[in-house]
This record gives C-alpha cells, sequence and structure tokens, in this order.
C-alpha cells in the first residue's frame, strides 16, 4: 500500500458516510436497504467486485483466493435474501488474508460470531439458510451494488448510516469537500444553542 492510498484510507476512515456521500452530490450511495450487521461496523477499503447467482457462493469462495489486504468484498447477490451467502467461517478466512470486511447485495448468517469477531458486514438480510455452491459468478468486473455501479479498487466506505462508493479517480477531490462539509457542520453544530429545558 503506498504512502498516499495510506493517506486516503486513514482520512476517510475519520469522516462521516454522510459527508461523504454529500460531497458526490449525495450521488453514489448505496441502497438503504444494506444495513450494519452489527451496531458500530464500520469499514474503509478497496472493493473487490463479485457478481453471483442469488443464494450461491461459489464466485465468493473463488474470490477470497485473490482478495488481500485493504480490500473489501463488494458482492451483488442479485439481491437474493432467502439464503445466506457467508458466514463466520468465510468471514474469518477472509480476515485472515487482510480483507476488510463485506457490503453484500443479499443475505448473511452468523450475526452474533460476526460481532463477536469485530468484522464488519453490511447486508440486506439475515438468514439462518445456507448457500448453494454451484455458480454461475465472477469476479473483479464493474458490478451493480444498491444501485451504484462498483469497479473494482473503487473506495468503499461504511458506517452506522450506510454505505458510500468513491470512484478511484475522484477519490481525492471527493474527501477534501468531505472535510470542509464536516469541518463545517461541527461549527455548525457548536454555534446552535441548546434547546431550552435541557
Ligand atoms: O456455510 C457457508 O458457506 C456460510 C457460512 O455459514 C459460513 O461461512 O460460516
Ligand atoms: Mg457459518
Amino acid at each position: 500500500m503506498s504512502e498516499q492510498d495510506r493517506h486516503i484510507r486513514d482520512l476517510a476512515g475519520t469522516l462521516p458516510v454522510a459527508n461523504i456521500g454529500d460531497a458526490m452530490e449525495r450521488l453514489n450511495v448505496v441502497d438503504s436497504g444494506i444495513r450494519p450487521m452489527w451496531p458500530g461496523a464500520r469499514l474503509v477499503g478497496r472493493a473487490f467486485t463479485v457478481m453471483t447467482a442469488g443464494g450461491d457462493n461459489k464466485a465468493i469462495h473463488e474470490a477470497l483466493d485473490h482478495a488481500g489486504p485493504g480490500d473489501v468484498l463488494v458482492i451483488n447477490g442479485q439481491g437474493a435474501t432467502h439464503r445466506a451467502l457467508i458466514g463466520e467461517l468465510i468471514a474469518g478466512r477472509a480476515a485472515a488474508q487482510g480483507v476488510v470486511g463485506f457490503v453484500i447485495d443479499g443475505a448473511i448468517r452468523d450475526v452474533r460470531d460476526l460481532e463477536e469477531m469485530r468484522f464488519p458486514v453490511f447486508a440486506r438480510a439475515v438468514t439462518p439458510a445456507g448457500p448453494y455452491r454451484n455458480g454461475p459468478g465472477y469476479h473483479q468486473k464493474p458490478v451493480a451494488l444498491g444501485g451504484v455501479v462498483v469497479n473494482p479498487g473503487d473506495l468503499v466506505v461504511a458506517d452506522d448510516d450506510g454505505v458510500a462508493v468513491v470512484p478511484r479517480d475522484a477519490e481525492a477531490d471527493v474527501l477534501a469537500r468531505a472535510v470542509a462539509k464536516h469541518e463545517q457542520e461541527l461549527a455548525q453544530r457548536d454555534g446552535v444553542p441548546a434547546p431550552s429545558g435541557i
């Protein structure tokens, strides 16, 4: 990881995702149905994209043969919520490789374990029903994620509010604008008198 890349990730990690969205004209924010799977989950990383058939995780196993430190698996699971695409075992394998989290348009399971592991996962649903492993699928091509196009290497930032995707070629400008917005909001908050009666 280059010095510049480290700086970008560290900076993104200090900013509310809401302000990062604001800095992209409030676009590139992922559908609100994709939620943190435990309170306080947050992540910053580079998209390692996966497309997989609904309820089937073969492509995720294949992607994990290649994903590495600092990557976020961004998985288009066709929005299917009838089968969990990952759980604590796949998350453990990913974490051991340095993968920083998953963002999934689909369902997951083993949420209690994921919280105990402090492994951030953002997904559409939880179900105990396990996945099949037949394919089809692929990785590291552009994918759709909750209405947003994600290219491999894009910056993915997620917190309690949800997920934003920053196109790689725009990230320095977007983060600079997000810093300005955040500072302006903090100043505004400080300047606002407390509501009466408190
Ligand atoms: O069985 C699976 O493929 C999903 C799962 O629960 C795990 O990764 O722990
Ligand atoms: Mg499991």
